[in-house]
């Protein structure tokens, strides 16, 4: 589903890369938690998925294309394809958890009896049924970050990529996310989520990768946080 292959990433002539030749594949379906330092690299992974970054060396394959040779008027139909979910979570404060979550569909071209019944459907999923109505402000940071994942999984992409989703939670509301992360992985879609939370990854038991300076230093499957360990 996403395969890096020697991909380095250098943002500013002379500076230091911000990925240093990474190989790696993750398989359709799997649960991926991106781990390291701040400054590791991690946000330029995810970036370099979404095609927002292009590399300076490698190559970067991404559900059976190569980015490299996407013509940039297929940008939008690969995005399509991949959820994506920020610790600062950018929900439309004027809009309702409804209406937050149908724009994602309305922007494609949904006709609207599609979004009137998936639209709740994903709602109920995430454990928000009852609160369509409601503005971001009249929620707490766990639901408003539901909101976030209903509106990234609602057009069921293949991905989700998750950066630190968990950031400004608390460790009930963190655990709450990472089920419903878990169960949306369960439904086939590949989820990567670069995190800084060790009791997370420590209790999740998924595959971890470790960026260090940019480069790779760890593939654990069933891993845990600290390397340490
Ligand atoms: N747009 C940019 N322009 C220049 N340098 C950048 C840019 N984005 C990231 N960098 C640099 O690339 C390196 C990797 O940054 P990146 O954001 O990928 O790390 P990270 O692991 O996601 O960090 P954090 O955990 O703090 O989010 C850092 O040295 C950073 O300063």
């Amino acid at each position: 589903m996403i395969r890096f292959e020697n991909v380095t990433k250098v943002y500013a002539r002379g500076a230091r890369p911000a990925l240093d030749q990474v190989s790696v594949e993750v398989e359709r379906g799997e649960f991926v938690f991106l781990v390291g330092a701040s400054g590791s690299g991690k946000s330029t992974f995810l970036e370099l998925v979404m095609r927002e970054e292009r590399p300076t060396g490698g190559r970067v394959y991404v559900a059976g294309r190569d980015l490299a040779t996407l013509s940039t008027w297929k940008v939008p139909h690969l995005r399509r394809q991949i959820g994506a979910v920020f610790q600062d979570i950018r929900l439309l404060p004027n809009k309702s958890v409804f209406e937050n979550v149908a724009f994602a569909l309305q922007v494609i071209g949904k006709p609207r009896h599609h979004i009137m019944t998936t639209v709740p459907d994903v709602l109920d999923m995430v454990g928000l049924a009852g609160k369509e109505k409601r503005r971001p402000h009249e929620l707490s940071g766990g639901e408003q970050q539901r909101v976030a994942i209903a509106r990234a999984f609602v057009n069921r992409p293949s991905i989700l990529l998750a950066d630190e989703p968990t950031g400004n939670l608390d460790p009930t509301t963190s655990l709450g996310i990472m089920r419903l992360l878990d169960r949306i992985n369960r439904t086939g879609t590949t989820v990567v989520m670069a995190t800084h939370d060790d009791e997370i990854v420590d209790q999740m038991r998924k595959r971890v990768i470790e960026l260090s300076a940019g480069e790779m230093v760890r593939d654990q499957s069933r891993g845990v946080y600290g390397s340490a360990r």
